[in-house]
């Protein structure tokens, strides 16, 4: 594959963040088009190593070419597999403990650009939306499959869409006639399902509910709890992990998951000096998530509702 149009967002500041020691062993979890992982590899010295995993084959394929410098170096390995096994995987390499690890999460602009993907409502396509396109559990069979009750939920938790039980009564009642196949059906389906009203605020009537469905396919909120989870356990003291999210949703898990082991664990009250064991062995590099600056937002449209967040580790105990 020779292109791969995706734009990195917060480059710098999500790299920078990590604070690369060049002999580091490092781990971009989502390489898409490679430009953190390239970033990344640039700091590290012929002793340092990166492991950058994507679960979507082509991202992998893409970056053959792209960072062959860094294979010929060897410093540099290819996982290709959800970030959700990240301790199994890099166990198979020999890897218990991490120096940096980032997330720049959801799709690359080729996955969501590519019509035959099924992840955007703007082409019509087979309703597909997997990340891994080895996965067997893909949009149509949420669609057809899921009942009136698991539609709703996944539309209100992951969509925060205010119509989900018109839109789940709506698809009940024509996949009841003949199955989903298409995004143009899914589409025409909300749009009927939404107060005539409603449709023309708020962007386009289908986005929250194709959000809803790709985090739901690929269990988005699940793997990346798992996985930051098994990362901060992995981090050496000094290492580092930045998260670059791009909906509320994931930004609240990963806000709480830091906030939780960067604060001091509850003490009886009244207690003189705070026990060495008690103090949090991570600390937040940043306390307001960073954003990209106008510059950024100008050139690329992706950044808008981007966030990062670090954390660092200080202890082990
Ligand atoms: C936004 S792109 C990353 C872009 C990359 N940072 C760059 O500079 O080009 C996200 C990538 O992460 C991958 N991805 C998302 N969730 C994943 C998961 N749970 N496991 C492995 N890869 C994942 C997607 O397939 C996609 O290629």
């Amino acid at each position: 594959m020779d292109k791969f149009e995706h734009t990195t967002v917060l480059l710098h500041e999500a790299v920078s963040g990590l604070a690369v020691k060049k002999n580091g062993v490092y781990v971009d979890c989502t390489l898409g088009g490679g430009g953190h992982s390239k970033q990344i590899l640039n700091a590290l010295s012929a002793n340092g190593h990166l492991y950058a995993f994507d679960q979507d084959q082509t991202a992998i394929d893409f970056n053959q070419g792209e960072l062959a410098f860094a294979l010929k170096e060897k410093k540099l390995t290819f996982i290709q597999a959800n970030f959700r096994e990240l301790k199994k995987q890099l166990s198979h390499h020999g890897i218990d403990r991490l120096d940096g690890v980032l997330y720049d999460l959801g799709v690359s602009s080729p996955q969501f650009d590519n019509a035959q993907r099924g992840f955007s409502y703007r082409y019509d396509a087979p309703l597909d939306m997997r990340m891994n396109q080895a996965q067997s559990l893909d949009a149509k069979q949420i669609v057809n499959e899921w009942s009136y009750a698991e539609l709703v939920r996944i539309f209100f938790r992951y969509g925060e869409e205010k119509y989900a039980k018109s839109i789940a009564r709506h698809i009940e009642k024509k996949r009841e006639l003949a199955k989903i196949e298409t995004t143009d059906q899914l589409v025409e389906i909300i749009k009927e399902a939404i107060p005539a009203r409603a449709r023309r605020k708020g962007g386009h009537p289908a986005k929250r509910v194709f959000q809803a469905v790709r985090i739901a396919v690929n269990d988005e909120l699940g793997a990346l709890e798992e996985s930051l989870s098994q990362a901060l356990d992995m981090l050496n003291v000094g290492g580092r992990i930045s998260v670059i999210t791009f909906q509320s949703l994931e930004d609240r898990l990963v806000k709480s998951m830091f906030k939780e082991k960067s604060q001091i664990s509850d003490l009886p009250p009244g207690l003189p000096v705070i026990p060495k064991d008690q103090l949090p062995s991570y600390r937040l590099v940043n306390k307001k998530p960073i954003k990209p600056q106008l510059e950024e937002l100008t050139v690329n449209h992706r950044a808008h509702s981007a966030k990062l967040r670090i954390i660092e580790r200080i202890a082990i105990k």
